[in-house]
């Protein structure tokens, strides 16, 4: 049987999931026997420019530097951050040294998914909208992904096997192959088959779009399963979609002109944020995949800023341990350690881990709370 290339978390937690050099530097260091207590910062920007990030992959990265003889400080899953540390390592700089390559890799990643789902979040607040992405990306991330989507405030996701990790049942539709499988002409049957065939919980969605004219496929679609459709989802494809916005106004129309005002219309297919907020008014539900799945990761460091006590920092960085703060103006501060802060600021950086024992619990539904308040204090998305 062919194995997967998959890096699995067993190789993640042992520190082998890391880049060469940091062997090679383990290697130096033990054989000059040095090993200097330090303290290491990540950090995105330097300083705060008003462009704000969403913080995640936080428990994936507790879950890697648990057990090992640090402490350290981080912001909650969740918040929101422009410039400084927003986690903070301290101990002997062989104890975490080759856990810099995951540990940036979960922060990162996972913090560009969830500022991407964020933008979408903001575009359409009073829409669901549902994470659609996961088909672009290599399935072993997947729960990233979709625990990113959630962090941001969105509605539901798409992969099964992600929702058995959160701990959340997956949604969606129906996929055009299905249309496809059963012909041109017979999407009637389709729509019949799938009511007759998917458990009753699940919201009958026609897709809509496969072969005809959107309304021709929505007006098949009621006379199919009259007050079994709970809504048509269109996801009409780049080359004949047009005026999108018209095309949903004209559904609606004609579906509450024949008294079928009750079922929604689903949109989806190259969504991000410009056309959630052009489409908000007229449909009742989103499907984003890529802009979400395919969001840059945000660009962290990992940067030694204090050895032995003292301060210090490679050209471009800032030397000395930070403390970055909310102010109740939405601003965001950075200021070194045991110097005044803003005195209506509010210390971000919170203790993770204590002599390698974890100290924060992880719950998903209190980051996307998290999320959505510091999101309103700071205007994050306010054009
Ligand atoms: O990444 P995005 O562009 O935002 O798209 C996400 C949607 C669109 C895509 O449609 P298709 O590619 O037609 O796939 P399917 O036929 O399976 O619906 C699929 O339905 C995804 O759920
Ligand atoms: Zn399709």
């Amino acid at each position: 049987m062919t194995e997967f290339d998959i890096v699995g978390p067993e190789a993640i937690r042992e520190g082998v999931a890391t880049d060469a050099y940091f062997e090679r530097t383990e290697a130096t260091l033990r054989h000059a026997g040095k090993n200097p207590r330090v303290v290491a910062e990540v950090t995105a920007d330097q300083f705060p420019d008003g462009d704000f990030e969403v913080f995640a992959g936080v428990k994936d990265a507790a879950a890697l530097l648990e057990g090992h003889d640090v402490d350290v400080d981080a912001m909650f899953e969740g918040q929101l951050f422009d410039g400084g540390p927003v986690m903070r390592i301290e101990g002997n700089y062989l104890e975490f040294a080759r856990l810099e390559t995951s540990l940036l890799g979960f922060l990162s990643h996972a913090s560009g998914c969830a500022t991407a789902a964020l933008d979408a979040r903001v575009a359409a607040p009073n829409t669901p909208v549902f994470s659609f992405g996961a088909r672009h990306v290599h399935p072993s991330i997947a729960a990233m992904v979709e625990r990113s989507a959630l962090v941001a405030g969105l509605d539901g996701f798409s992969h099964v096997a992600a929702g058995e990790i959160l701990g959340k049942d997956a949604s969606g539709t129906m996929p055009h192959a299905l249309l496809i499988a059963f012909g041109r002409g017979n999407q009637a049957d389709a729509f019949r088959a799938f009511d007759d065939a998917v458990p009753e919980d699940v919201p009958r969605v026609a897709l809509c779009d496969t072969y005809g004219d959107e309304t021709e496929e929505v007006l098949r679609a009621v006379e199919t399963l009259g007050d079994d459709l709970d809504s048509v989802r269109l996801d009409t494809t780049s080359s004949r979609r047009g005026d999108f916005r018209h095309i949903a106004r004209e559904v609606r129309w004609e579906l509450d002109a024949r008294g079928h005002e009750d079922v929604g219309i689903f949109v989806s297919g190259g969504l991000g944020p410009a056309e959630l907020r052009h489409l908000r008014d007229v449909v009742d539900g989103f499907g984003v995949g890529g802009y979400i799945s395919n969001a840059n990761p945000v660009d962290f460091a990992l940067d030694i800023v204090e050895v032995d006590g003292e301060p210090a920092a490679k050209r471009g960085k800032l030397s000395g341990v930070k403390e970055v703060y909310r102010t109740t103006d939405g601003g965001h501060h950075v200021g070194l350690r045991g110097r005044p802060g803003p005195t209506d600021g509010e210390s971000l950086l919170e203790p993770l881990i204590r002599d390698g024992e974890l100290v924060r619990e992880f719950d998903l539904d209190a980051a996307t709370r998290r999320t959505r308040e510091d999101a309103e204090k700071v205007g994050f998305g306010e054009e």
